[in-house]
């Protein structure tokens, strides 16, 4: 089962999937961007103020596309439960943001270029906290930590979950990190209990 931590910066996905590691520890640990090279073009894209969206887009997506095939497919292939922080969804939600007046509908756009290849989760925790507490949190330390885009890619998450609403399991991330953590394991035992 493939599932997928997901939400603004600073919103705790780390810290939650820092903690499940003691919960599952048989489960497959993994993140995007990734610690590849293609992860490390993504840093520097990331890092650049400059760099153009729709490059940056594709820089993202051969980081997922190496990913799947390094990563994903072979532990789902071994039966482990995968644990993601970030994943798709942060491109439909994040470069849909960015590239708003560069192609048409573009999260349809990416979602359309990822549905050939990738691997869908089976359920996407959605980590959910308001852009101030996101920027409070994170401490607006890249160019995607800003309120205005924040509040665009909270829009596209709720998006996302409109479409979706089969897959998403929301969780209110304003909690306590000991509160958020409960609900997040309560959600995976049910998942785990249902299999
Ligand atoms: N529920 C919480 N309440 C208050 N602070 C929290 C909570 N969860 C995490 N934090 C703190 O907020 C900061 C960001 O947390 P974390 O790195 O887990 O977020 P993130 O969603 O992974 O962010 P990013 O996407 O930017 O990597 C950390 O200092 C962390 O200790
Ligand atoms: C996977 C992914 C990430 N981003 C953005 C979101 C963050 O601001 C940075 C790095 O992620 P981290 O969780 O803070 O390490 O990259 C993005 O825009 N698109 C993506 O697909």
């Amino acid at each position: 089962m493939l599932v997928t931590l997901e939400g603004l910066d600073g919103s705790g996905k780390t810290t939650v999937w820092e903690a499940l590691h003691d919960t599952y520890p048989d489960a497959t640990f993994t993140r995007e961007p990734t610690e590849s090279w293609y992860g490390e073009a993504v840093d520097r894209a990331i890092a650049d103020d400059d760099a153009d969206p729709l490059a940056e887009l594709f820089l993202f997506i051969a980081d997922h596309a190496d990913h799947l095939s390094r990563v994903v497919r072979p532990a789902l292939a071994d039966g482990d439960l995968v644990i993601s922080d970030r994943y798709s969804d942060s491109r439909y939600a994040y470069q849909g943001a960015t590239l708003a007046g560069e192609v048409k509908r573009p999260m349809e756009y990416i979602r359309g270029v990822h549905q050939p290849f990738t691997h869908p989760p089976d359920v996407t925790i959605y980590l959910d906290v308001d852009p101030r507490t996101a920027m409070q949190r994170s401490g607006a330390t890249n160019k995607f930590e800003q309120s205005k885009y924040l509040t665009e890619v909270r829009q596209n998450y709720e998006q996302l979950m409109e479409w979706q609403p089969e897959r998403f399991v929301r969780v209110d991330a304003t909690q306590s990190p000991e509160g958020v953590l409960d609900d997040v394991e309560d959600v995976l035992e049910r998942l785990l209990d249902a299999e």
